[in-house]
Formats: C-alpha cells, sequence, structure tokens
C-alpha cells in the first residue's frame, strides 16, 4: 500500500498548485459554465448537456457518451458530476451492456482538469473540485458496463485519465497527443492516478510515463500502452462499436463479477 503524507499533499494545493496551473496555462478565469441540454434516454438526465448521450442500438445496449464542454473538454465539477450521474444511470439500468466514451469537438477528446477552477479558489474550494473529477473517474473505472475510450483528439493528464479508466482504448491517427503531464504541470501525481496507471501499463511502464511527464503521438501512446488500437479518424467509431460489441457478448453476471473482482482493490487508493 502506497503511503502518502497528506499534509504535504495539503499545503501543496494550498501555497503552489493554483499559481503553477495558472502559470502553465497562461490563462486568467476563463469558466464558461453555459450548456445545451440533450439526453435522449427516459432513465439518463445529468442536468446538463455537459455530456451528449446517444444510443447506439434498438436494444438500448450500446451508449455513446460524447464529452461537450468547449472548447477542449476541461474537466469542470458540473461535468464530473454530469458524468458520474450518467454513468451510475446507466450502471443502475439493466438493458446497458455498454458505453462507448468520446468528444463532440474535432481535435481533443479532454485537455483534463480545468486548470482556471484552481485560480484564487481557497484549500476547500480546490479539494472539493479535485473530490468531483476523482468520483467521476472512480465511477467510470468500476462501472459493470463495458467501456471503450474513443479517443478522437488530444488527451492530456486527466484525460488521459478518463481513457485509463476505460476497459479498451482506441486512438484516431492525427497531430494528437496523449499523456500524463501532471509533474509539467506542476501536480505531484495521485496515489490513485498511479494505481490506475500502474493496473493498465504495468509498473515499469507507468513510472515512466508518470514520471517524464510526456505527451505521446498516437503510435507512441501505442508502443507504450497507453492506448490498445491506432486507427484513422473515420474508423475510430465503427471500430470501437465492434470491440463493445465481442466484449459484451460475454456472460453478463460472470464478466461484471470479474471486472469487479480485478479493479475493487484499486478504490483503496486516494490522494
Ligand atoms: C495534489 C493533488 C491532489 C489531488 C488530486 C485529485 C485529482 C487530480 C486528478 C488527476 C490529475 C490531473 C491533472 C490535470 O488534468 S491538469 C490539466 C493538464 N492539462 C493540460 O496541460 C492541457 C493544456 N491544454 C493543452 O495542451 C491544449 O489546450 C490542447 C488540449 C492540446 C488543445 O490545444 P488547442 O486546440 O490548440 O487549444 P488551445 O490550447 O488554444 O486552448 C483553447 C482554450 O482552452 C483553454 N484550455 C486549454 N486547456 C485547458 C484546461 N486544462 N483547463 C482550462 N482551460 C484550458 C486555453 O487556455 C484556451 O483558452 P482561451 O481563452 O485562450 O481561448
Amino acid at each position: 500500500m502506497v503511503k502518502v503524507n497528506v499534509d504535504m499533499a495539503s499545503s501543496f494545493i494550498r501555497a503552489v498548485l493554483p499559481r503553477l496551473a495558472c502559470r502553465h496555462l497562461k490563462i486568467g478565469n476563463n469558466c464558461n459554465g453555459r450548456y445545451l441540454y440533450g439526453c435522449n434516454k427516459r432513465w439518463v438526465s445529468s442536468g446538463s448537456d455537459l455530456v451528449q448521450v446517444e444510443q447506439d442500438d434498438s436494444d438500448n445496449e450500446i451508449v455513446v457518451l460524447k464529452m461537450n464542454v468547449k472548447p477542449v473538454n476541461a474537466c469542470t465539477a458540473e461535468f464530473n458530476n454530469a458524468m458520474t450521474k450518467l454513468i451510475k444511470d446507466l450502471d443502475a439500468d439493466e438493458q446497458s451492456k455498454g458505453l462507448i466514451l468520446t468528444s463532440t469537438l474535432p481535435n481533443v477528446f479532454s485537455a483534463g482538469l480545468q486548470l482556471t477552477a484552481l485560480h484564487g479558489k481557497s484549500y476547500d474550494e480546490i479539494k472539493e473540485y479535485f473530490s468531483t473529477f476523482q468520483t467521476m473517474a472512480h465511477t467510470l473505472f468500476t462501472s459493470r458496463l463495458a467501456t471503450v475510450a474513443a479517443i478522437n483528439g488530444h488527451a492530456i493528464a486527466g484525460g488521459c485519465v478518463i481513457a485509463l479508466c476505460c476497459e479498451y482504448r482506441v486512438m484516431a491517427e492525427g497531430k494528437f497527443h496523449n499523456g500524463l503531464n501532471e509533474v509539467i504541470v506542476g501536480i505531484p501525481m495521485p496515489a490513485w492516478v498511479s494505481a490506475y496507471t500502474v493496473y493498465a501499463l504495468g509498473t515499469n511502464t507507468a513510472e515512466k510515463v508518470i514520471l517524464s511527464g510526456k505527451k505521446h503521438t498516437p503510435r507512441e501512446a501505442l508502443q507504450v500502452g497507453l492506448v490498445d488500437q491506432v486507427v484513422p479518424p473515420d474508423d475510430l467509431i465503427q471500430v470501437s462499436k465492434n470491440i463493445l460489441s465481442d466484449l459484451i457478448k460475454v456472460g453478463d453476471y460472470p464478466r461484471r463479477l470479474s471486472k469487479e473482482r480485478l479493479r475493487k482493490e484499486l478504490l483503496m487508493f486516494s490522494l
């Protein structure tokens, strides 16, 4: 079990993080909180259109969630909460078997945490904001659904984490980057993110990926295991659907229980 010095992390959040994060982006507070509403399933209601929901088949077994937070799918607290609610609703709906996660934006899957949310905020506010992201990631990671990330653009830091929470990751070819650049931004990697990365990549590669903070091209991401497949952009969704169809062919109960047993150990990690 990883030991974390919580006092050190707390001091870091209080004193250093807000300045580092905003210096990294060279931005002030450009939070844009207005979004459309667009769910088309009666049992899915995120309360916003930060995530668009599409049914993929007549049986309602496959759902496509499209992140829709312009301009770069930065994970606002409202987005994190909407995602958490949607995934929980889908988990509770026995008809749903699989989930594809992608983005409405042409070149960005997700830019990760909303760095502007850290600017000028109190310790408690930042802590609360982080916890909305962590809850969303845990909910996706442990969802009973089969999950595929269809990465149609940059997947940076928290964006890469969202993809790592999925069982399978397909990335579009293109001039995109995928990586965990937290150490470059100035965020010490939380133990739970490291644990998820080790789970997906293995310890040795995860350490290299995390400690370098490197942003990988799709091909490089494939080599280190951040993604499982790289495909032409036009094929991304169809390939993801084919993978998902194969995943959900397996008996629901043994699959669900095995996923739970494999993944629940990792929930002990927090900061
Ligand atoms: C101690 C810690 C304890 C507990 C932690 C608990 C949880 C931690 C979670 C795990 C750690 C996760 C960390 C993060 O996610 S940090 C975020 C790091 N993200 C980045 O570094 C990405 C930065 N962005 C980019 O690289 C590019 O924007 C991107 C995505 C490649 C797209 O490029 P492009 O299409 O050219 O677009 P622009 O760069 O011009 O950006 C357009 C617009 O968006 C603003 N923006 C970009 N990224 C963010 C962001 N992450 N948050 C907020 N805003 C962002 C950018 O400033 C531009 O705004 P403008 O007003 O100028 O138009």
